[in-house]
């Protein structure tokens, strides 16, 4: 694979149950994340945007076709291995953040490398804190925060094991307006300022059109993409898709 590419989906196609009552939740879609870019997945309710997400995530197997992160192949591995890949590779953020309550902000960030076995990179640790704003919070409690603040703790945590990428699903789902834009400008500065890589999920076309590129699903296919998107032209092209 290039070594530019941080994400490759080739013709994954994923397929639940079997029979009458099968269900293709994808098909033989393909993608490729150049590293240092910013994506948005969008489409329709049911159209297949989590299961590309769990897909290229390694939390759910194609029922064919690969998935490629970095320079490693999830296909054909066995699940403690795909655990290890997702805690080395992958970011994660989600809408409800997910920090441990009973842990400050750094232990949180913290936690990520310590499962994985690692010494923590104190010096990167506080500079991503920082860089997210919350460099002067390090001891306080998920309760302390705003979700604003909350959120932002979740993408440090996300980016401290320097991963290929970083899987973003409804990030601003739970902020308001104001806040959620914040935290869309910080994903825009990681990934022009730090190089990373940030594929995100959302129902939200100002969200998306931070992204540099906006890809489009329905029933599980490509149905198109949009470069250096705004706002009014991802919103139309989710009408022509019937999700208005
Ligand atoms: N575990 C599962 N078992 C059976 N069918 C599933 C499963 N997960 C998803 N599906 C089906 O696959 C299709 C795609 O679902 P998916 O959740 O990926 O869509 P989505 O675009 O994320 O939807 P939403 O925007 O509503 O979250 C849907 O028809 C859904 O019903």
């Amino acid at each position: 694979m290039n070594r530019m590419c941080a994400l490759r989906l080739n013709a994954v196609t994923k397929t639940y149950g079997a029979g009458e009552s099968a269900v293709t939740a994808l098909h033989e879609v393909s993608v490729e994340l150049a590293r240092g870019t910013f994506t948005a997945v969008m489409g329709p309710s049911g159209s297949g945007k989590s299961t590309f997400l769990h897909c290229a995530a390694g939390l759910d197997q194609p029922t064919s076709g690969t998935v490629q992160l970095g320079d490693v192949t999830l296909s054909g591995m066995k699940e403690a291995a795909l655990t290890a890949v997702r805690r080395e590779r992958v970011g994660f953020v989600f809408q409800a953040y997910n920090l441990m309550s009973a842990l400050t902000v750094e232990q949180n960030v913290a936690l990520v490398p310590r499962l994985s076995g690692r010494d923590v990179d104190r010096v990167w640790l506080r500079e991503l804190l920082l860089r997210v704003g919350m460099g002067d919070r390090l001891d306080r409690r998920p309760s302390q925060l705003s979700g604003g603040q909350q959120q932002r703790v979740a993408i440090a945590r996300a980016l401290i094991n320097r991963p290929d990428v970083v899987l973003a699903d409804e990030p601003t789902g739970a902020l308001d307006s104001r806040t959620g834009r914040q935290v869309l400008s910080l994903f825009r500065h990681l990934v022009d300022e730090l190089g990373q890589t940030v594929l995100m999920v959302t129902h939200d076309p100002v969200a998306a059109s931070y992204a540099d590129e906006v890809v489009f699903l329905a029933d599980g296919q490509i149905a198109g993409y949009l470069r250096r998107p705004t706002a009014a032209q991802v919103s139309e092209r989710m009408t022509h898709l019937g999700a208005a």
